[in-house]
C-alpha cells in the first residue's frame, strides 16, 4: 500500500499530476479564476444584506430596497452561472487528466515483460487503472481548486468581519481555534481511515476478478461455500473499513454544529447588548461607529459562509491527499521500469532459420530452469519438444519470443541475434498458438485480426479455410461476426483452439511455435484440428511441444527435456532405437495402441 506522506500536499507529485494539466491550461486557468470570482461573489451577499436593513428597511426608504433585492437577485443569476461552469470546468479537467494518465498506464503496462504479470495480481491493476485515477480526478473537481477558494473566503470572511467591527469580530471567533483543532483531527483520523478503505478496495477487485476467472474450477470442486466465506471475510473489512470512516464523519460534523451554535449565540448576545446600549448612548449607524441590526443580520450570514468550507475542508484536504496517494501508486507503475527491452532494429526479412547456442535461463536469480540447451533448426523443420511436465519446454518458447531474457549464451533467427530484432518484427514474425486460447468478448474475425486494420476480411477468411474452419465459422450465429462472450466461454475448447490457428496463419508467420493443446475434443474436432495444425506447419519452421503422436513421429528432430536439461535429439525412429534412452522408456511406458497423449500422461504423474 503505498503511504501518505506526512504533508499535507506532496509538492513534486502534484507537480507531476499538474504535467498532464498542461494541455488544458486555459480550463485550468478559468477553472480557477471561478473559484476566486466566487469567493469574492459569495461575500456581497451579507454586506448587501446589511445594507438593506440599515439604509432602506429602517429608513423606509421602498425604492432603494426594491434596487438591493434586484442587486442581489442579479448576484444570485451571476453565481449559479459561474457555479455551474466552476463545476463543470473543473470536473472535465479531472476527467480529461485521467483519461490522459489512463492511456500513459494502460500503455506503459502493455510493454511491461512478463514476469511484471507474474508477479502483479490482476484485481490490483485494475484498481490502479480504475479506482486509483478517479481520485485523480478529485483532486481537481473537489480538492485543490476549490481548497485554495475555501481558503480564500475563509481569510475573507475573517477579515471582512473585522473590518466591520473587530470586538464583534473576535467574540463571535471565539470558538474558531477549537474548530481549526477538531478539523486537524479529524482529518488525521478519517487520512487513515480513507488508506484502509483504498486497500480494502483493492482487495475486493483482487478476489473479484480472481474467482470471477476461476469461477469454473469453483463450480466444479463445489467450492462456493468456503469461498463465499472468504468473500464474507474480504466484504466485511471492506464494510468495516467504510463504517469506520463514516464513524469520524458522524462524530466532526456534529462538533461544528456546536461550536457554530456557540458562534451564533455569542454573536446574538453581544450584537444585540452592543445594539442596545448604543440606543442607550444615542450612538446610531448613522454615525458609522456603533452595531446595527443590518451588521448582526450580515455577521451571521457571514458565520454560515464560513462555516461551511471548514466543514468541508478536512474532507478535501483527504480527498486531495487521496488524490496524491492514487497518483503516488500510479506513477509507481509507470515508474516500474519493467518494460521488455526493444533496443533492437533489425527487421530482415526470416527464413526461419533458429540456433539455440549454450542457452541458460532462469525466471529468478540463478534457478536455472534451462540448462546449456543447444540446437539447430533449419527454415522448414519440424522440432518437437517432450518431457515431462516443468521440464522447461513452455520456457524455451518463452525466450524465443522473448517474452524472457536468458542469462547465458545465445539465440539466433536467420543468424542474427534475437535480442537485435525489433521486438514487435519478431514476433510477428513468429506465429504463437498456446494451449490456453484467449479469446476477448468481440466478435470472430476481429479475434482473428486483433483489430489489425492491415488483415482484411478475405485474408481471414482464405485463412480460415485453409485450416479447415470455415464452414464451423459460417455455421455460428452471424459467421464471422458472431460475438464471442468473454474468454471464448460460447465456443468449445476446439473451437476455441481452431480460431487460434487462423489467428497464427493470418500473420503468414515464418516460424510457428506450438503448444498442442491436451484437451480432449470430438473425433470430427480433433481430425480439423489434426489438418489445421499439418497446414500450419507447413513449409514454415516449427517448434511443437508435442502430446499428439502424429506430430511427434512426423517431426524432423524430438528433443526430449528434463529438469532444463536436453537428454536426448534424434528422429522417432532413432529415438526409439537408443536402448534404456529416456525417449524409449517414454514411449513404451505411455503409448499404448490407443495413442495415448504423451505429455498429457507425464503430466499425470508417469515419471521417466
Ligand atoms: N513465470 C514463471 N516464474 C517462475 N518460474 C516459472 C515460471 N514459469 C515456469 N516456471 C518454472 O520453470 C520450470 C519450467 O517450466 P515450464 O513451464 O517451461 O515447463 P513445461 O515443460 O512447459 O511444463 P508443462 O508441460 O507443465 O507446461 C518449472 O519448474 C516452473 O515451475
Amino acid at each position: 500500500m503505498a503511504e501518505v506522506t506526512g504533508k499535507a500536499i506532496d509538492w513534486r507529485l502534484l507537480g507531476r499530476v499538474m504535467h498532464y494539466v498542461k494541455p488544458y491550461k486555459s480550463i485550468f486557468a478559468i477553472g480557477a479564476f471561478l473559484t476566486v470570482f466566487l469567493a469574492v461573489v459569495a461575500l456581497a451577499q451579507p454586506i448587501l444584506m446589511q445594507k438593506s436593513v440599515d439604509d432602506y428597511i429602517v429608513v423606509g426608504n421602498y425604492n432603494g430596497l426594491v434596487m438591493i433585492a434586484c442587486l442581489m437577485i442579479g448576484l444570485l443569476i451571476v453565481q449559479t452561472v459561474a457555479q455551474y461552469w466552476q463545476t463543470f470546468l473543473t470536473n472535465a479537467l479531472g476527467e480529461s487528466v485521467i483519461r490522459d494518465l489512463r492511456i500513459d498506464v494502460f500503455n506503459h503496462v502493455t510493454a511491461m515483460r512478463l514476469r511484471y504479470f507474474d508477479r502483479t495480481p490482476i484485481g490490483v491493476l485494475i484498481t490502479r487503472t480504475v479506482s486509483d485515477l478517479e481520485t485523480i480526478a478529485d483532486i481537481f473537481s473537489e480538492g485543490l481548486i476549490s481548497i485554495i477558494g475555501d481558503m480564500l473566503l475563509v481569510i475573507a470572511i475573517i477579515v471582512c468581519m473585522l473590518v466591520k467591527d473587530w470586538k464583534l469580530g473576535l467574540i463571535t471567533l471565539i470558538p474558531m481555534p477549537l474548530l481549526f483543532l477538531s478539523t486537524y483531527i479529524f482529518k488525521e483520523a478519517i487520512k487513515s481511515s480513507f488508506q484502509e478503505v483504498r486497500t480494502q478496495v483493492a482487495q475486493l477487485n483482487t478476489f473479484l476478478a480472481e474467482h470471477i476467472s476461476g469461477m469454473s474450477i469453483i463450480q466444479y470442486f463445489a467450492r462456493e461455500e468456503q469461498e463465499m466465506g472468504k468473500f464474507m471475510n474480504v466484504n466485511r473489512k471492506y464494510r468495516d473499513a467504510n463504517i469506520r470512516s463514516n464513524w469520524y464523519y458522524s462524530i466532526f460534523f456534529p462538533v461544528v454544529e456546536i461550536l457554530f451554535s456557540i458562534s451564533i449565540g455569542l454573536l446574538v448576545w453581544y450584537g444585540c447588548k452592543r445594539i442596545l446600549s448604543d440606543q442607550q448612548m444615542n450612538s446610531l449607524s448613522a454615525t458609522g461607529k456603533g452595531i446595527t441590526p443590518g451588521t448582526v443580520l450580515a455577521f451571521i450570514s457571514l458565520l454560515n459562509l464560513l462555516f461551511r468550507p471548514i466543514r468541508q475542508l478536512a474532507d478535501k484536504f483527504n480527498t486531495l491527499q487521496m488524490g496524491m496517494v492514487g497518483a503516488d501508486r500510479i506513477f509507481k507503475v509507470l515508474d516500474t521500469n519493467d518494460t521488455a527491452p526493444n533496443q533492437g532494429k533489425q527487421t530482415i526479412p526470416i527464413t526461419g532459420d533458429i540456433r539455440f547456442k549454450d542457452v541458460w535461463f532462469a525466471y529468478v536469480d540463478d534457478n536455472w530452469v534451462l540448462k546449456n540447451i543447444n540446437f539447430h533448426i533449419r527454415p522448414g523443420e519440424t522440432l518437437a519438444l517432450v518431457g515431462a511436465t516443468g521440464a522447461g519446454k513452455s520456457s524455451t518458447i518463452n525466450i524465443l519470443n522473448r517474452f524472457y531474457e536468458i542469462g547465458k549464451g545465445e539465440i539466433t533467427v536467420d543468424g542474427v541475434n534475437i535480442d537485435d530484432y525489433e521486438v514487435g518484427y519478431l514476433r510477428s514474425r513468429i506465429g504463437t498458438v498456446i494451449q490456453d486460447v484467449f479469446l476477448f468478448s468481440d466478435t470472430i474475425a476481429n479475434n482473428i485480426s486483433l483489430n489489425n486494420p492491415a488483415i482484411t476480411r478475405e485474408q481471414i477468411i482464405a485463412a480460415a479455410k485453409d485450416v479447415g474452419a470455415h464452414d464451423f465459422i459460417m455455421r455460428l450465429p452471424g459467421g464471422y461476426d458472431y460475438n464471442v462472450m468473454e474468454r471464448g466461454a460460447t465456443l468449445s475448447a476446439g473451437q476455441a483452439q481452431l480460431i487460434s490457428f487462423i489467428r497464427a496463419l493470418v500473420y503468414n508467420p515464418a516460424i510457428l511455435v506450438l503448444d498442442e493443446a491436451t484437451s480432449s475434443v470430438d473425433t470430427e474436432t480433433e481430425h480439423l484440428i489434426q489438418v489445421a495444425i499439418e497446414k500450419l506447419m507447413q513449409d514454415r519452421t516449427a517448434i511443437v511441444i508435442a502430446h499428439r503422436l502424429s506430430t511427434i513421429q512426423s517431426a524432423d528432430r524430438i528433443i526430449v527435456l528434463d529438469h532444463g536439461e536436453i537428454k536426448e535429439t534424434g528422429t522417432h525412429q532413432e529415438l526409439l532405437r537408443i536402448e534404456d534412452g529416456y525417449y524409449r522408456k517414454l514411449y513404451d511406458l505411455q503409448f499404448n495402441s490407443a495413442g495415448i497423449v504423451l505429455n498429457q500422461d507425464l503430466k499425470d504423474g508417469k515419471d521417466l
